[in-house]
């Protein structure tokens, strides 16, 4: 998601979220079940202006895929879906490897893996990159099973980028009121860091509501484009408000 090109941006997040709302994807088949309707159930979508956090809760996840290695590991499989060049292999080289990456390159598959730290908690990321081409339409949902989140991004300033998520996205969710994080890979490293470290938080906070948002390597880092402390702590308020602007 590019909301460096900001435009139409209250527009797309009331469309997003007259969408999308709770889907269970089949472990068989990789499809969306037909009744994602059951709250605590597999998946809650966070909404992030272009950006859809489908995050199961902790427990779920320490069922299914989330696992515990031992005492203080998780390990969380984030899939990243969106149109062709809506900015999905930027946000991950960004966030894994610290890098905007100067040319396009199309993407087939990529893993990329990271890591927070949350309070004694370790949680290792596994992050699925895939492809926006209809090429691949039947072949990216081959991703979707035992993914704690799905990650479902547009870029703010191509409107068709938006409607394919729409009109893709139909078929997977019923209506919530989902949090809605807007950031740059090009202009702010840290706002695509902030985003991957609360969607993290947001997947086991659920079930562990003592556990805190902490100093990690990767989230203090800071670049000359990065909030301030104030900022930080808005945003913060705001995520759990359900409504979270990263910038
Ligand atoms: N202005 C701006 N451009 C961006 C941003 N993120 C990515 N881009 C540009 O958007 C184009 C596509 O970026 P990618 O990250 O490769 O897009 P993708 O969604 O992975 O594309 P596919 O592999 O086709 O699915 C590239 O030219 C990027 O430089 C951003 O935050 N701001």
């Amino acid at each position: 998601m590019r909301a460096d090109a900001r435009g139409g941006a209250e527009q797309a997040r009331d469309a997003l979220r007259s969408s999308f709302s709770y889907a269970r994807f089949s472990k068989d088949s990789g499809q969306p079940e037909r009744d994602g309707s059951q709250r605590g159930g597999f998946p809650e979508i966070w909404l992030c202006n272009g950006h859809f956090y489908f995050s199961s809760s902790t427990e779920n996840n320490l069922e299914r895929g989330m696992r515990m290695d031992h005492h203080h590991d998780l390990k969380c499989k984030i899939v990243v879906v969106g149109d062709t060049q809506c900015g999905k292999t930027s946000l991950l080289n960004v966030f894994a490897k610290d890098s905007f990456p100067e040319n396009y390159v199309p993407t087939v598959f990529e893993n990329y893996t990271a890591s927070f730290e949350v309070d004694t908690l370790r949680v290792e990321l596994s992050l699925w990159d895939t492809s926006g081409s209809p090429y691949y339409d039947n072949v990216r949902p081959l991703s979707y099973p035992d993914a704690d989140a799905v990650l479902i991004c547009f870029d703010i300033g191509r409107p068709a980028t938006l409607d394919n998520v729409l009109r893709k996205g139909s078929n997977v969710a019923k209506q919530i009121s989902a949090p809605y994080i807007e950031c740059s890979a090009q202009q702010s490293e840290n706002s695509v860091r902030d985003i991957f470290h609360i969607a993290t938080l947001a997947c086991i906070s659920k079930n562990h509501k003592n556990v805190k948002r902490i100093k990690s390597s990767r989230a203090t880092k800071r670049t000359s484009h990065a909030p301030n402390r104030a900022e930080l702590d808005s945003r913060l308020h705001k995520t759990k408000a359900k409504t979270c602007i990263v910038m």
